[in-house]
């Protein structure tokens, strides 16, 4: 492994009597990365976090700008832990004061409170803060020694849309002026977003790593046509006869597979989908949506772990409308995983 490594871990370990959260992982992070770490609940991402930072013991080693993380200079890292609880009788401006002031250098209270959009809840107490507000104070805190190294374990969980977007901005600016992140998420547009790459843990064991790119290519599967039909209009078992929305897609060349009120074609591209809407016109086939869908991160996390949920929106995903035959994006993925 590289020594320009800022996080190292070989063959890393842990049990909680019969329990294996940490089955051989290994892994190295590069100065300036933004390592995403993903997985179902219990995967054992908190538990690689704690190994990370020294805050368990676990077999097997880990470096941190070289050293062994209870020897690492504790004002270079900044951890946001899973759970953290700080005093409720303070306000985030105090919190900030009093975690700065465990360091020799620490930032401005007002710049770490302006970063994470908590200036006009400056005076109020932790107690009083919104769920969303407290993990905000919480991320300013983990920022407040100006850290070379950040570990964020779920760092935007209860925290609004218009906020997310804010810290994002924020760990991205971090991340160009050279600081190391790693970032446990259940947000797979979070992860997509932020992560050089990214690594997938199921039952302790890391069972991909890579960019959020190349995770697609390889794991991600094919893109996907559905076609809502109105189940009584369209007939499933039509074979081609050009009178059906399946029949009308396969005869100009789709696979289709017809199912209750919808058709799906896997493996289109978008240069296809022109002639996938012309085939339903022209044999005068009525559908009531038309859904494309690109492979995101998250198809990459269901596959990986065989992992199911419903109603979720999928990155990439873009609709036509049947009615009136008008492009839109959908809402951008928000799906959590895993919960
Ligand atoms: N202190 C502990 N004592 C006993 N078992 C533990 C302890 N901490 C974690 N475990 C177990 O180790 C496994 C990994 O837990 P861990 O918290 O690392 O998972 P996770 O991927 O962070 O999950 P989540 O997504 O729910 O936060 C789980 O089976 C968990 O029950």
């Amino acid at each position: 492994m590289s020594d320009e490594s800022v996080v190292r871990a070989d063959a890393l370990h842990k049990s909680y009597d019969d329990t294996v959260a940490l089955d051989g992982v290994s892994l190295s992070i590069p100065r300036g990365e933004v390592f995403g770490l993903i997985g179902p609940n219990g995967a054992g991402k908190t538990t690689l976090v704690r190994a990370l930072t020294g805050t368990t013991a676990v077999e097997g080693e880990v470096r941190t700008f070289g050293v062994a993380p209870t020897e690492a200079d504790r004002s270079r890292v900044g951890l946001l832990p899973q759970e953290f609880g700080p005093p409720d009788r303070l306000t985030p401006r105090e919190l900030l004061e009093y975690y700065g002031g465990l360091y020799d250098e620490a930032r401005d209270p007002e710049a770490v409170l302006a970063d994470v959009g908590l200036t006009e809840e400056a005076d109020e107490w932790y107690e009083t803060l919104s769920g969303g507000q407290r993990r905000r104070a919480c991320v300013g805190i983990a920022l407040v020694n100006d850290p070379d190294l950040l570990f964020l374990d779920e760092p935007t969980t209860g925290i609004d849309p218009a906020g997310r977007r804010d810290l994002w901005t924020l760990l991205e600016g971090l991340a160009a002026g050279g600081t190391t992140v790693v970032l446990t998420s259940h947000s797979m547009d979070e992860v997509e977003r932020l992560a050089d790459r990214v690594g997938l843990l199921r039952d302790g064991r890391l069972v991909a790593v890579g960019t959020p790119a190349d995770l697609v290519a390889e794991h991600g599967g094919p893109s996907r046509l559905v076609v809502g039909v109105d189940a009584g209009a369209d007939d499933p078992a039509a074979t081609g006869d050009g009178e059906s929305g399946a029949g009308a897609l396969r005869g100009a060349g789709f696979d289709v597979e017809a199912g209750d009120g919808e058709l799906v074609v896997e493996g289109v591209t978008p240069a296809d989908l022109a002639g996938a809407v012309a085939a339903l016109d022209d044999a005068g086939v009525g559908y009531e949506s038309l859904t494309w869908t690109e492979p995101g991160l998250e198809d990459v996390y269901l596959r990986l772990t065989g992992e199911r949920f419903e109603g979720a929106f999928t990155p990439g995903a873009s609709a036509v409308d049947g009615e009136d035959g008008r492009a839109s994006t959908a809402p951008e993925a928000d799906a959590e995983v895993g919960r």
